[in-house]
């Protein structure tokens, strides 16, 4: 499984009017929270960080996930796609799949179904919460990944000719948080045990 992570400098840029000065510790937190979970996540044999800032790439190999730090200049569909080749080195004959690090209450239980789901040839993906974009794209072994996630990546995604998976209670694949109230949602659902830590400590101070 292949995660992206933008620079913490940079990254969740659209939480920064929620989070102040917090938004990149959150991003650390939610990067580790996903990543934890898809460790524990039946059936992923492990799990590769595509990302340059070493401090997360520190962090998030700790939790015991791979790190890929080279990749080229040119976004975040490059970087994926830098990060697959990656995983096809370490295992050319295993299924595929790239998931947004931005999933602090992902339940293990909900991935391994998604996970499931996905045709043994075939290529699909899971739209996120609002149905606009994507969290998880996954293909067969061999097939070409050809990730356009951005904005309005749901659409792209299907007229690619990827299966959209449609799966009742998987809502933790799907709430990726962008926004603050996309992190009341993810909160409802039962954030990961960093992303809860880093709030207790947020609300002793
Ligand atoms: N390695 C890598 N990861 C990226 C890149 N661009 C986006 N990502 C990651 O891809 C995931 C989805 O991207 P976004 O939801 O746009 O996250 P973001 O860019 O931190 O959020 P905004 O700054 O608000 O757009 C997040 O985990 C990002 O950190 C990139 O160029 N390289
Ligand atoms: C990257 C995507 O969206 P967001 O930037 O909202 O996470 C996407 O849904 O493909």
């Amino acid at each position: 499984m292949v995660l992206p992570l933008k620079p913490l400098a940079t990254a969740k840029s659209r939480l920064a009017p929620y989070a102040g000065p917090h938004r990149a510790g959150l991003a650390l937190s939610f990067a580790l929270d996903t990543v934890r979970a898809a460790l524990a996540t039946p059936g992923v044999a492990r799990v590769l960080v595509v990302t340059r800032d070493a401090t997360a790439g520190e962090r998030l190999a700790g939790l015991g996930a791979l790190v890929v730090s080279d990749e080229p200049g040119g976004g975040l569909n490059t970087a994926l796609a830098h990060g697959a080749s990656a995983a096809r080195r370490l295992a050319p004959h295993a299924p595929l799949a790239v998931l947004s690090a931005d999933l602090p209450a992902l339940r293990p239980a909900e991935l391994a179904r998604v996970l499931g789901a996905v045709p043994a040839d075939g290529r699909a993906f899971l739209p996120d919460s609002p149905g606009l974009g994507t969290t998880l794209l996954a293909c067969a072994p061999g097939q070409p990944l050809s990730p356009a996630f951005g904005e309005g990546s749901r659409a792209r995604h299907a007229a690619g000719g990827a299966l959209e998976l449609r799966l009742a209670d998987v809502e933790s694949v799907r709430r990726d948080v962008d926004t603050g109230t996309d992190l009341g949602e993810a909160a409802a659902l039962g954030l990961g045990p960093h992303t809860s830590a880093l709030f207790a400590r947020l609300a002793q101070v």
